[in-house]
């Protein structure tokens, strides 16, 4: 076969990844969707005459043609660590205070959002990707890999080959849940209570033809692999993985005190119901990664990281109820 059918589908499907990119990563595309889809069906056409030209990281593999008989296990060779809780204001000063006695290093935090979805783990070998898995119980999660492959802001190759691990939530968006529940209700279906429920779900089918269609997507926050990624601190790697290609949450921001924490937490408070996306809290990290390692862990999660909780809406609306009444 002449090496021009060769370059010409490599081409194409460079192309229609970069395009793929633009779209689900950046959020700013170059082409119309008909334009996409006409290039998309040439590829198509093209490998449907050569398959032996198809590969794991064409954009036609993402649909999801794979049906499961049951999960394989995996084992995490980084525990994929649990976060610890506060509050209130008083339960993050206490957290400050206890930050400081732990490591005279002058002390940044970074303030990200909590997204409200399955946290996962992407193993990318050479560049491409090799292996996504849930969570699990931090030792121990399941093998999702040919439903994460059908999330579009996931890449299924990098640009260069590199061997790195990347971890992050994936969730569906509220507007995608709204659709989905809208079908399932109209279909006689069960509804999901919530779209981390509903995000879980879909990662858990067998058949990836249904992650497929469920519109999922995510954003990384963390890696295991910092010294290939050769990142001192969280910001750095969120910029670093940003760069790589992946989708990380632009809302992040460094705070040089706790008070600038809180000041973070309630203007979040506010905006959270205006994000296109559920969130249950701000996770609040040590910047520096030596200054981590002096703070250390306790058993299942860092001592350099807190979880602020929102109050539960539920909550406030019968506090709401009742001052009304
Ligand atoms: N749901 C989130 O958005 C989220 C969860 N966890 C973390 O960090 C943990 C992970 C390992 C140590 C701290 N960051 C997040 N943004």
């Amino acid at each position: 076969m002449d090496t021009s059918i060769e370059q010409k589908v490599q081409q194409l499907r460079e192309q229609l990844n970069r395009w793929s990119h633009e779209y689900y990563v950046q959020d700013r595309p170059t082409v119309t969707d008909h334009e996409y889809d006409e290039t998309y069906h040439e590829l198509v056409r093209l490998e449907t005459e050569y398959p032996q030209l198809v590969t794991s990281d064409s954009p036609t593999q993402r649909v999801g043609g794979v049906v499961l008989e049951g999960f394989e296990k995996v084992t995490h060779q980084n525990p994929m660590l649990s976060l610890s809780n506060a509050f209130s204001k008083e339960d993050l000063q206490a957290f400050d205070d206890r930050i400081k006695k732990l490591t005279n290093r002058t002390i940044d935090y970074v303030c990200e959002l909590k997204i409200d979805g399955l946290s996962v783990a992407l193993t990318y070998q050479d560049g491409q990707l090799v292996l996504g898995a849930t969570r699990g119980d931090g030792v121990i999660g399941e093998d999702i890999t040919h439903n994460i492959r059908t999330v579009k802001s996931v890449p299924l190759s990098l640009e260069h080959p590199w061997s790195i691990e990347v971890r992050g939530e994936c969730y569906m968006p509220k507007k995608s849940f709204q659709q989905l529940n809208q079908l399932r209700e109209e279909e006689g279906l069960e509804v999901f209570a919530n779209p981390r429920n509903a995000a879980a779900g879909s990662l858990r089918q067998l058949d990836s033809k249904v992650a497929a269609s469920r519109n999922l997507a995510v954003f990384l926050y963390q890696s295991p692999s910092v010294e290939t990624l050769e990142v001192a601190s969280q910001m750095e790697l969120l910029e670093k993985m940003q760069a790589l290609g992946f989708v990380t949450n632009q809302e992040s921001v460094l705070c040089h005190s706790i008070d600038e924490v809180w000041a973070f937490i309630e203007k979040m408070t506010v905006e959270r119901n205006n994000l296109p996306y559920e969130i249950d809290g701000i996770v609040i990290k040590v910047n520096d990664f030596k200054a981590q390692e002096e703070i250390g862990f306790t058993v299942k999660a860092p001592k350099w990281a807190i979880a602020y909780k929102f109050p539960a809406e539920e909550a406030q609306t019968i506090v709401r109820d009742i001052e009304w009444t």
